[in-house]
């Protein structure tokens, strides 16, 4: 590896400072390094674009939008735990430079992860179309009250739900606000697609796990202001009588690596603990 990104929240500043710190640690190891926040990188992409690896300094909320960038620029991710829960991080701030080591002496491993599309099909156009790695939520935009929304698998209906909200998510997203709402923990290799209701109002119908193929389609059977949120960052209003398709992504997410692949259920139950 010759050039490594190293992303930080712009808002907290503790993130910025490891920031700098990993940067002079890898420029004294003759690597050239990207520094910046994923608005920079949106902003100068051709600079960040030539990162073989990019580190998310944060949380997880850090990690999705490292996320967006590493698909844009098909790098991997290195999460580096500097947020509450941090459940996607790899290596701690203590622990980065032994990680690094790893990784640049040709160690490590890299996982491919499924990610999520949604689209959304106003009068027949397409007018919305964006990727998420945790999930894409539908759900009620103003007042706290239920949505109402019919869902169809693969073009046949399934059911109409009253419920908080309704969202597809990722393996990755399964331990994220699938877990939250009821839905099973999927291990992070699968690429089956979760259909999970957010307090759901009087549903006898669990969580489903779909295979990847799977065309998820929300239509609102009751004409309230709703919105589509794609990992908890990014939204778009739906209007009545939009239609909204949900599939697996040919895209794919990288994520870097240096413990064995057990580490994932060895971790799981510490990392789920709640403050
Ligand atoms: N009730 C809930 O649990 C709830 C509500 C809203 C959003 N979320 C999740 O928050 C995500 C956005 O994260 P954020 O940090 O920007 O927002 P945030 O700060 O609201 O984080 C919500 C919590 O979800 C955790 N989280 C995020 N992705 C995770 C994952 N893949 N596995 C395990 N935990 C995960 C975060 O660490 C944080 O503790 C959304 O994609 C959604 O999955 C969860
Ligand atoms: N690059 C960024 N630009 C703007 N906002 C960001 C950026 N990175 C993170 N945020 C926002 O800051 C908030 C906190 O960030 P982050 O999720 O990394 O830390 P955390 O919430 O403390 O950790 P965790 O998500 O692990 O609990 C999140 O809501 C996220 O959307």
């Amino acid at each position: 590896m010759q050039t490594i990104g190293v992303l930080y929240n712009p808002l907290v500043p503790a993130t910025a400072q490891a920031g700098e710190r990993i940067a002079a640690w890898l420029g004294e190891r003759g690597l050239s390094v990207w520094l910046g926040t994923s608005q920079s990188a949106r902003d100068e992409p051709e600079l960040v674009a030539p990162c073989e690896l990019l580190l998310a300094l944060g949380g997880d909320g850090t990690v999705l939008r490292a996320a967006r960038v590493g698909i844009t620029h098909t790098m991997p991710i290195l999460g580096v735990a500097m947020g509450h829960l941090s459940f996607m991080a790899e290596v701690t701030e203590e622990s980065v430079f032994e990680g690094l080591e790893v990784l640049l002496s040709g160690g490590g491993w890299y996982d491919q992860r499924t990610l999520v599309r949604a689209r959304v099909l106003r009068q027949g156009q397409e007018i919305y179309n964006d990727l998420a790695l945790n999930e894409v939520l539908l759900s009620r935009r103003d007042v706290a009250r239920v949505v109402h929304v019919s869902v169809a698998i693969d073009d046949m209906p399934l059911t109409s739900y009253r419920a908080d909200g309704v969202l597809v998510s990722t393996a990755t997203g399964s331990t994220a606000y699938a877990l939250a709402a009821g839905g099973p923990v999927l291990d992070p290799r699968s690429d089956s697609l979760l259909l999970v209701t957010v307090a759901g109002h009087l549903t006898s119908l669990p969580a489903l796990v779909l295979p990847p193929a799977t065309k998820i389609t929300w239509t609102l059977a009751r004409h309230h202001p709703t919105i589509i949120s794609l990992d908890g960052q990014w939204s778009f209003p739906i209007e009545p009588d939009d239609q909204i398709e949900v599939t697996r992504a040919e895209e794919i997410c990288r994520f870097a690596h240096v413990y064995p692949q057990a580490h994932f259920y060895q971790t799981l139950t510490q990392r789920l603990r709640r403050q």
